[in-house]
């Protein structure tokens, strides 16, 4: 029987650059915020190994790809004699700030608990989520969370007001470490993610769209000019934020309609627009095929 699991991608509604550490990363402050916006992995046994497919030519099929470095990590964790082939549908753009590689990598971990008959034990498959990078803990449980440390302690929030969301991509990746590398403290002016939690305790949809902050987007914005571009452009309609470390941009809509306006005016612009929208359910989605 074939088995799958969807990955969610993620955007980050306040990102506040605390400092950085004497391990490379950077602390931080941070409101994740899941997406419908989903790639699909599906399973199906063989007797050894790890295998890969997908329908995303440029990816990688072997060990880098973080789908077969946490599928070996839970079959070394647990001792699994068995294999499995994993088919990958992308439809998250890739190195684009939407966590799709860490949303797939927890979507595995999940998954395959489910695939191999595992225990489902929090405290072994967060720490195993940390391993495989800063995002993944939260794609592991998605919805709406505040993330500090390096992003891998997660704390519960209130559930996002829903919001249709366009995602705008100006259609080159960008790599998350030199972001962070180009990362200059802006002194102790910052309001930090206190005001949007406040926001979303009091569950008060305008105050969400008007604390939506991203430290990194000065960062983004020096090494790729066009990106501030993109928010100048979609900002003109919306309360806009760059997502993560760029360079896709979303924006924060109350009806279906006005999404799907900015979302057709972006394309016949020629950029690569979507429309999706907030999810606030437990993860998982897993399902029989
Ligand atoms: C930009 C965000 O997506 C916002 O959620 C994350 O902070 C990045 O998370 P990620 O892509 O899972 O990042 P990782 O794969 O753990 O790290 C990639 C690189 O980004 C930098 N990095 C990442 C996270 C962090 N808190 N500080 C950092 O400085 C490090 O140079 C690291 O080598
Ligand atoms: N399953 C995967 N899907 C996408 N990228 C992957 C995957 N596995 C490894 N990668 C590599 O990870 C890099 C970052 O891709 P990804 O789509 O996760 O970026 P991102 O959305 O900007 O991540 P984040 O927002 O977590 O920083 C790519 O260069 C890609 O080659």
């Amino acid at each position: 029987m074939l088995k799958s699991e969807k990955a969610n991608a993620k955007i980050n509604l306040v990102l506040d650059v605390l400092g950085k550490r004497d391990d490379g990363y950077h602390e931080i402050s941070t409101v994740f915020q899941s997406l419908d916006l989903s790639d699909t992995l599906t399973f199906e046994s063989r007797s050894e190994g790890i295998g890969l497919s997908s329908n995303a030519p440029a990816l990688p099929l072997n060990k880098d790809n973080l789908i077969w470095q946490a599928a070996h990590l839970l079959q070394s964790h647990y001792g699994v004699s068995g294999g499995v082939h994993i088919h990958l549908h992308k439809r998250i753009p890739v190195a684009a700030g939407l966590g799709g590689g860490s949303s797939d990598a927890a979507a595995a971990l999940r998954g395959l608990v489910r695939f191999w008959h595992l225990p489902w034990e929090s405290e072994v498959l967060y720490a195993l989520a940390a391993q495989l990078g800063s995002d993944v803990a939260f794609c592991l449980q998605g919805g709406t969370a505040l993330g500090s440390g390096r992003g891998e302690i997660l704390q519960p929030l209130p559930a996002c007001p829903h919001f249709y969301v366009v995602l705008a991509n100006p259609g080159f990746a960008v790599s998350t470490a030199k972001v962070y590398q180009a990362f200059v403290p802006d002194g102790p002016n910052r309001t930090g993610a206190g005001g949007l939690v406040a926001a979303l305790e009091a569950g008060a949809r305008e105050e969400v769209k008007c604390g939506l902050e991203n430290a990194l987007e000065r960062s983004t914005f020096s090494l790729y000019p066009k990106v501030r571009r993109l928010k100048e452009r979609m900002q003109k309609t919306a309360p806009s934020l760059m997502c993560g470390s760029g360079p896709t941009v979303f924006a924060l809509f109350d009806t279906k309609e006005d999404a799907a306006k900015l979302c057709e005016q972006l394309k016949a612009e020629g950029i690569s627009a979507w429309l999706t929208e907030t999810v606030s359910a437990s993860l998982g989605g897993g399902e029989n095929v």
